[in-house]
Order: C-alpha cells, then structure tokens, then sequence
C-alpha cells in the first residue's frame, strides 16, 4: 500500500474516541455521563459501558462500546447524505434534513439501519431500497415518516433517526448530557493548541481566525477569564457566533471584531488604540493563527469535493495572515499555527516559507508535544520536524505517537517565537 492510500484509508474512518473539552470555569456533572451511558447499556443489552477517563483536567475522553456487541439486520434502511453519514459514525442521530431515502412501509419507532450515500447519486425523496454505492453506518430508531421529511409544505428539521449503535461503536453523545457550557464536543488535537498556546493571566493576546469561537474560548478559561482575548473573524455573523460562543461558556474576557485579519496590521505605529483592530506593530504577546485551510483532516471523510484549484488556493491566504500575525507580535511573543490539514502545502511547508520570510522568526518546540513529527523531505530539518506537530497515520520513529493522539482528526501545529523586530 502506498502512502497515499494509507492516508486515504485513514481518512475514511472516524477517530476511534469521543472528546469532550470540559470548561474548568463550570463545576462539572460527571454523575449525568456515568447515568446517560447506564440508559444505553441497558437499551444496547450489554454488560459493561465505555471506559472513560480525564486526559487532563479540561479534556474527557470515552471510548467505545465492546466489539461483542451487535445487531440483527433491519427490516427496513434509511439513506443519508455523507456529512449525515459521518455524523452518524461520530456518535450523532440522524437529523432531517440529512436523510435522502425511506421506504413508504416504515412505522414509528422500529428499528432502522441507516446507509450514507456514497456515490451522490440518491435523491431526496428516493422511495424503495437504494441499491447505489452506500455504506452501512450504524442502527437507530425511526421518529419520522416520509410525509415528515419529504412533504412539499415542510421544512425539515429536528432527530429522524435517534442512533442507537453508529457502526463504529462510539457511544451516541451529544453535549446536552450536561448543563450548559460545562463542555464541549472538540477534536483532540484541536484541544492541543489551545495547550501549546497555554494561555496565561494578564496576557494579551490575539485569536486571529476564531469562529466559531471554540478556541477562543478555551484560551480564557485557562486563563481563568484573566487574560485579554481579542477574537477576530471575517464577518459579523461570524463573529456574533464567537460571541455566542463565549456567552454560553461563561469567557468574560474575550472583545470579538468583524474584520479581515490579512488587513489587521495599522500602517501607523502612533496610534494608540490597543484594543481594537487594525493593530500597531509589536502589540499582542500571543498569537493563534487558526487558519483558514482545506480542511482534509476531518474524520471520516465521506464525501471529498474540493477542486485541485482550491486546494493550491489556500497558502495564499494563510501566508497573507501569517505575514500580519508576525508585524502585530511582539519581540519574544509566540505565534501558533494550526490547521485541520493533511496537505503539506498548508503545513510544513508554510513553516519552511515562514522561516525562509521572516529572519525574525525561531521554530520553537509546540509543546506538548504528542502528535508525530513533520513529514520528512518537504523542506523541514529532522530537528525542525520534531518541534512540529503532525496528527496523521504516519509512523515515524523520531518521535512515536501514543494510539489516542493517533485515532484523531488531521491536524497540524507550529509554535514560533518573535525574536528581533520584523523591519530588522
Ligand atoms: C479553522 S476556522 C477557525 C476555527 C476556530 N479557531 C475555532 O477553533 O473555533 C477558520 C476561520 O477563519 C476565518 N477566516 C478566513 N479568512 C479570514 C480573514 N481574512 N480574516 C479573519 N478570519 C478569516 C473563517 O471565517 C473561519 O471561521
């Protein structure tokens, strides 16, 4: 198998755990997990509920239901799109406005089993048994009929299916388990970055790219809401999402800004207004630049349309803001950069270009480090490679990676220190 098909392969699977970011700003309902995941063993007719355990103070992880269990084929099937289909595998029900095809003789509440259409060819509405390229994905129960999600007059919305066992066996977990804001679904990785930024009180610091505000979010709760956040993201629908975020996750110490952050370095270093954008050079002493990318790191990819165009086109607009991410840093601040990618463009060699631009700019290990090295003979130095993190299905002995940083998304991060003035 080549590497590439390797990575395909790796891609087409979901991550092998569930990741809840705790908020430590909240007290935490452990007993609500313990109780939710009880019910289910007993509807699943098991013995044991997934293990789970604390990774670190603000990140839960809970595995998967034994491999003993299993269900009898359905009478009947639903066909759902890919990104429902991936949902599915991720431990989510079944939302209307995902399903694509159900037979005309279901009745409520029995026992469906739900395929994603692979080959984009089944239409909303399909009737009889779809007998196109899908992919079974897990077992649920049918809360809606064909008159419900197919009718000319409705709009549809709300649980179609309520999963009962995805295909992958990750326990069916959503964040309403718990109270309000006390957690958050998130990529392991994803969680990473905000450990390398280690947002600390009184810093001042700058998300540059922060919709829908997840990381943002887990910057001031680190910081116990004592750091100055300033959160940017390109529209104001963008940002009053952050806003949205912050608000229900208790992050008092975030300001977020409509504004195109390619643009966010002032011309006039006199001007004095510090807590809004565009920024004098050398202002912030810590930058995340969660970039805008392509995106194929996410798990299980089911359903892969981006155009080679698009593809190339995305290292134009991450140099762009990378380039005002390092004016608007201070000498000796740190920039993080990360990407939910697997292209080598977007990653290793966007330090590489970094490196080669900015004489100002030092690699610095992005610790902790727990995903793999960079990828070797793609311009990084083996000793550049270990201070990145790659999250993939590469094996690499320079660095080897624990199963849990491993069976995650794609993901890429790399830490940088300002170590002169950039006009220097
Ligand atoms: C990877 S997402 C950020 C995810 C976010 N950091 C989080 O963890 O919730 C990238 C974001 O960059 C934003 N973006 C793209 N171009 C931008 C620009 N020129 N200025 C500011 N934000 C931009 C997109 O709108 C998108 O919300």
């Amino acid at each position: 198998m080549t590497q590439n098909d390797s990575l395909k392969n790796w891609l087409l699977e979901p991550p092998k755990y569930t990741i809840f970011r705790i908020n430590k700003l909240m007290e935490l309902d452990i007993v609500n997990l313990q109780n939710y995941l009880e019910e289910q063993r007993k509807e699943l007719n098991t013995n044991s509920i997934p293990k789970y355990y604390f990774l670190k103070p603000d990140c839960l992880v809970i595995e998967q239901w034994p491999t003993t269990l299993s269900f009898e084929k359905s009478k009947n099937e639903v066909i759902v799109d890919p990104l429902c289909a991936a949902a599915v595998l991720r431990g989510a029900h079944v939302y209307a406005p995902g399903v694509l095809g159900l037979p005309t003789n279901c009745d409520i509440n029995e026992r469906i089993d739900i395929y994603g259409s692979m080959d984009g060819q089944c239409k909303r509405g399909h009737k009889v048994k779809y007998d196109g390229n899908k992919q079974y994905v897990g077992t649920g129960f049918l809360k809606m009929l064909r008159y419900h999600l197919f009718d000319k007059a409705v709009q549809p919305s709300g649980i179609a299916i309520q999963t009962l066992l995805p295909a992958s066996r990750l326990p069916v977990l959503n964040e309403t388990i718990f109270s309000k804001g006390q957690v958050l679904l998130q990529n392991l990785p994803s969680i990473i970055a905000g450990w390398v930024v280690n947002a600390q009180p009184y810093e001042f610091i700058l998300d540059m790219c922060a919709a829908p505000g997840n990381k943002t979010t887990h910057l001031a709760e680190m910081s116990n809401n004592k750091a100055v956040i300033i959160a940017i993201d390109k529209t104001i629908q963008k940002c009053a999402k952050i806003q949205q975020t912050c608000n229900k996750q208790g992050a008092t110490c975030v300001k977020a800004y409509a504004y195109d952050s390619t643009k966010i370095h002032s011309g006039d270093d006199n001007n004095n207004n510090i807590m809004e954008p565009p920024f004098c050079s050398n202002s912030f002493n810590k930058i995340l630049l969660d970039a805008p990318c392509s995106g194929l790191g996410q798990r299980p990819q089911l359903n892969n349309i981006i155009s080679p165009k698009m593809l190339q086109s995305y290292k134009f607009v991450q140099r762009k803001l990378f380039d005002a991410a390092v004016k608007i840093l201070e000498i000796n601040g740190k920039l993080i950069y990360s990407t939910c990618t697997v292209t080598v463009d977007e990653n290793e060699g966007m330090v590489a270009w970094a490196l080669e631009k900015f004489p100002c700019l030092k690699l610095i290990p992005a610790e902790p480090l727990y995903g793999g090295p960079g990828l070797p003979n793609v311009g990084l130095s083996d000793k550049e490679r270990l201070m990145v993190q790659r999250f993939g299905p590469e094996d690499d002995e320079l660095r080897p990676v624990e199963d849990i940083y491993k069976n995650t998304i794609g993901f890429f991060i790399a830490a940088f220190v300002k170590t002169k003035d950039h006009n220097s």
